[in-house]
């Protein structure tokens, strides 16, 4: 058994709050490198030379990538021999409030009745699953809200099948339009039930953009989906050209006979997402 302290996991996602809303990681910088390189249309082109130069300046001079620092979402694999001294869940939300806190981060999660803002970025949204080993890994995934209220979740017949999956998912980017501040990432979740199709889509985000799902029958899906979205030429920010998504992400699970659980999360293009191994 390995002893962790609480506050050493605190003050690790205190930095990987600020870290995120700083500093994208290579992925998806590459991606945006490698999209402005192939676009063919000028404005597309112009505004992704935009979106990098944002990234590089926000980098430089410690300005949040975007103004919406987003819900911080934590995913822990917490390995089964690790024994955590103090309150882990207090610990994670503390982590959080003190990164918006001393980053200078904006809070923007409130009551969803009243709208009152709760003044500390917190409650974050945390998710956590049991792991062999004794580390503890965490994931931090600032959501704005841009992208997250285009996502949906839909339990298709299951005779819809393969088409049916792949012509909710290209409407429902299309419906998305501009709001999710394309060029996006589109992380779907295949199968499980209600809530699980959700977590899948979410948990695909996590995936360096672009990586293949190691499932080759939904590798040539998450190709065949890429391509359909980008030559229907909505385009970064809705201005035309051939980058609407910058990768899909498929993630799958067995669901029940009579279910085809269809979850959808999108992510825009500051797709901001840190990790440690503690
Ligand atoms: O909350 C915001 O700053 C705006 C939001 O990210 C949006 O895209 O509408």
């Amino acid at each position: 058994m390995r002893e962790i302290n609480s506050s050493e996991i605190r003050q690790a996602v205190r930095d990987l709050a600020i870290a995120a809303a700083h500093d994208l990681e290579p992925d998806i910088l590459e991606a945006l490198l490698a999209a402005r390189d192939r676009e063919t249309g000028e404005l597309a082109g112009n505004i992704l030379e935009v979106l990098v130069a944002n990234a590089n300046i926000a980098s430089r001079d410690r300005i949040p990538v975007c103004q919406d620092t987003g819900t911080g979402i934590l995913f822990l694999e917490l390995g089964q021999e690790v024994h955590i001294r103090g309150d882990l869940q207090e610990a994670l939300q503390e982590g959080v409030r003190l990164g918006y806190e001393e980053g200078y981060l904006r809070k923007s999660v409130c009551d969803p009745l009243t709208r009152k803002n709760t003044g500390t970025n917190t409650p974050a949204v945390v998710h956590i699953e049991l792991a062999p080993g004794d580390r503890i890994t965490i994931r931090f995934l600032p959501k704005g809200c841009g992208s997250e209220n285009m996502s949906s979740l839909v339990m298709l017949p299951p005779a819809a099948g393969t088409e049916g999956v792949v012509r909710h998912v290209i409407d429902r980017v299309l419906a998305a339009g501009s709001n999710p501040c394309p060029p996006m990432i589109v992380g779907v979740g295949l199968g499980g039930s209600f809530e699980k199709a959700a977590l899948l889509a979410k948990k695909a985000l996590l995936r360096p953009v672009g990586e293949k799902s190691g499932r080759e029958d939904v590798a040539v899906l998450e190709e065949r989906l890429l391509r359909e979205i980008n030559d229907q030429g909505q385009g970064v920010h809705g201005f035309g050209g051939i980058t609407t998504a910058l990768a899909v992400h498929m993630e799958v699970f067995p669901c029940h006979i009579a279910s085809l659980p269809v979850g959808i999360n999108i992510q825009c293009h500051a797709h901001r997402h840190k990790e440690i191994v503690l």
